[in-house]
């Protein structure tokens, strides 16, 4: 099966947490889920290197990339991933962001996290932010 290696961005800005939700995708299981921003690691890049740049070509986010929180391992009808997810900080110069690739974002409360139908693979790591 194939396998990618994904990194995941819990952007938290003034007690709240950054939520994408993802479009119609090829599979079912994952079209209109919601997610961390991210996407899969390139050759030659550090995590955080492929986490940066990720905000950036998706939604032109300048985040300061932090600890890390978690990785998880999950397995998809069709692939699998292993996730890692950093904490990370809107930097300074940072004038909000565009939303390029998503079909809707949410700044969710502790609370509000708990309400959205997450990917399979991002609920383990919404659980330690409970
Ligand atoms: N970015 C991100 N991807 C996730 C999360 N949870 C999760 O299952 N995934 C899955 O991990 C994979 C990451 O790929 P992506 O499509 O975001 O990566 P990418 O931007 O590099 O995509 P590309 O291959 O179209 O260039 C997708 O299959 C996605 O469904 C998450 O919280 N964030």
């Amino acid at each position: 099966m194939i396998h990618y290696n994904v990194v995941a961005a819990v952007v938290c800005h003034n007690g709240k947490y950054l939520c994408m939700q993802k479009g119609k995708t090829k599979f079912e299981y994952t079209s209109y889920k919601w997610e961390f921003p991210g996407g899969k690691i390139e050759p030659g890049e550090t995590p955080q290197q492929a986490l940066a740049r990720e905000l950036m070509e998706e939604m032109e986010y300048p985040v300061e990339v932090g600890e890390e929180l978690v990785t998880v391992n999950h397995e998809y009808p069709d692939f699998s991933i292993t996730m890692t997810a950093f904490l990370c900080t809107p930097k300074a110069e940072a004038d909000g962001f565009k939303r390029r690739e998503h079909a809707d974002s949410k700044w969710c409360s502790q609370e509000e996290l708990k309400g959205l139908d997450w990917a399979a693979a991002d609920v383990d790591v919404v659980r330690i932010l409970l």
